[in-house]
Order: structure tokens, then sequence, then C-alpha cells
């Protein structure tokens, strides 16, 4: 049975991940934290305020779905504490992710730093990757609730970040081009626009537009329910088991 650590139980995904941890009996609840929760216990599983008070707890992982201001901090919390890490949470920066590979690899354990866990996204990733090598000119458009925190969406940055590895660099645009409203033509990575959508009723959508002379290439994803999450969690839980550094990125486990 592996003992599975919830911080971020009460949100969008944090308590979607509760029932889906429930629904597996390989799978063991072994506590829950939020810094907010009142409760001290929800049907026998203990609920943490301060994640201090977890040091020396028996469990083999720790889920995050909280904010991008604490991921950095709980998932070396969860290393340094011998908690396999399963990290959905958004905003890592490239020199935190790499430390945390380090740290992870000086303790021997497994984990996981996945800005999406849907299998759709990961192959829209991979698509997109294969296209910008012969598509060098790109754009990503990512939709979202409103609710989001950060922008770019991890997703997006993710995306660019492994379009880069095969896309020949190129600055898009007119060279002489000028936003009349600033923003206008998004976010600027490596030569690149991303351009973030935030909307009521929508839940996690990316578009990866590609244009050449005469052609053009449109690659989406849709996340139309938060379950479409899980079976990428799930995966990431029994994975992280079974190997001895940090991953980035679902698509190392599948
Ligand atoms: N990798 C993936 O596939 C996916 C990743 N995400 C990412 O997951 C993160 C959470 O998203 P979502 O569930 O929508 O957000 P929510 O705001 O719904 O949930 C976050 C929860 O974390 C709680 N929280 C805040 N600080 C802490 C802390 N220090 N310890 C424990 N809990 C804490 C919040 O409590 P309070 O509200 O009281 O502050 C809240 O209940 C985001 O970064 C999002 O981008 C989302 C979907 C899929
Ligand atoms: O906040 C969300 O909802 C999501 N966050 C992740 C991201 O930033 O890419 C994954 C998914 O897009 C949903």
């Amino acid at each position: 049975m592996t003992k599975v650590i919830i911080a971020g139980f009460k949100g969008r995904m944090g308590s979607t991940a509760v029932d889906m941890v429930k629904n597996d009996n390989t799978l063991e609840l072994a506590a829950l934290v939020d810094p907010f929760a009142t409760e001290k216990e929800i049907d026998g599983v203990p609920v943490f305020n301060d994640k201090a008070d977890l040091a020396g707890f028996a469990a083999d992982v720790w889920v995050d779905f909280t904010m991008p201001s604490v991921a950095y901090d709980n998932t070396k919390f969860a290393l340094e504490n011998g908690f396999r890490p399963v990290v959905g949470t958004t905003g890592f920066t490239e020199a935190q992710i790499t430390e945390l590979i380090a740290l992870s690899k000086s303790k021997g354990l497994g984990g996981l730093i996945a800005p999406n866990f849907a299998i759709g996204a990961i192959l829209l990733m991979e698509f997109s990757q294969k296209a910008a090598k012969y598509f060098p000119d790109v754009e990503i458009i990512e939709l979202h609730h409103d609710k989001k925190k950060d922008a770019p969406s991890g997703t997006a940055v993710k995306t660019a970040e492994l379009i880069k590895e095969t896309r020949t660099y190129k600055k898009q645009g007119a060279a002489d081009e000028v936003e009349t409203i600033a923003g206008a033509r998004g976010a600027e990575f490596d030569g690149m626009r991303i351009h973030s959508v935030r909307l009521p009723g929508l839940v996690a959508h990316q578009e990866v537009i590609f244009g050449a002379n005469g052609e053009g290439l449109t690659l989406r994803h849709d996340s139309y329910d938060r379950v479409s999450f899980m079976s990428g969690v799930n995966i990431g839980i029994k994975q992280v088991m079974t190997i001895t550094e940090l991953v980035y990125g679902l698509e190392h486990l599948l």
C-alpha cells in the first residue's frame, strides 16, 4: 500500500486527487495539508496546518496541488523528509527544478514535477515539438478558468521549452512591429509568443498554431473536467516509487 499525503486537498485539483486516491485500493490517503483547514481529521485522515509537523510522519508520496508561491518550499520539504513529490503545482523556475533534481539524487528519492497530467496535453506537447522542427513560426495560446493565479500556464512554458529544443531560433513578427496597446503581442519566449486567455466557464485548454508559406497547422487540447488529470497523477504516484531521482514532465514516466 502506497501512503499518500495531499497538500492543497481543499482546492479544485487537490479535492479531485483525494477522490482518485480513495478509489484506488493500492493507495492509502495518509494525511491532508492546508494551512487554513479547521478540521483536525477527515474520515480518520489527519489534517495538518503546518507541514513542519509532518517531519518523521510515515508516508511515501507527497502530492502537491497548492500555489505557485509555495510549491518550491513544499517540494524541498518533501524530499528532505523522505516523501517522493508528485507535484502538479506550476510556477517553478528552471533553477528551482535543477536544484530539486540535484536534491532528489542526493537522497535517492524518485519524484515528479508535471506541469500537466493529462495524457492529451502530453501528446500535444510532443506533437508541437515535432512540428516546430519544420515550422519555426509558432504561437501558443493557452486558455484557462479565471481563478488561475499564474500566467502563462506551466503547460505553455513547458511546451515552449520543448519547442525551443527543435526549432531554429527566430524572432517572430515584423522587425518594425509596434504594440499600440502594451502586451498585444503576448509574452515572448525565445522569439515566439505566448498568449494567456482567462474566462469563466473554461477549465484548461491550449492551442499551438504554426504558420508557413501558404499553409497552417493548429494543434489543440482541451481538458473539460479535472478528472482528465487523474490517470496521470495515479501513474505519477506509482512510478515515483520505482525511480531514484526527480523528473520534470510526465512523459518521462509513460
Ligand atoms: N499539473 C497539472 O496537470 C495541473 C496543475 N494545476 C496547478 O495546480 C495548482 C492548484 O490549482 P487549483 O487546484 O486549481 O487551485 P486551488 O486554488 O483550487 O487550490 C489550491 C489549494 O491549495 C491551498 N493552499 C495554499 N497554500 C497552501 C499550502 N502552503 N499548503 C497546502 N495547501 C495550500 C489553497 O488554500 P486557500 O484557498 O485557503 O489558499 C487551495 O485550497 C495550480 O498551480 C495549477 O496551475 C492545475 C490543474 C492541473
Ligand atoms: O491552473 C490550472 O487549471 C491548470 N494549470 C496547469 C498549467 O498551468 O499548465 C495545468 C492545466 O493547464 C490546468
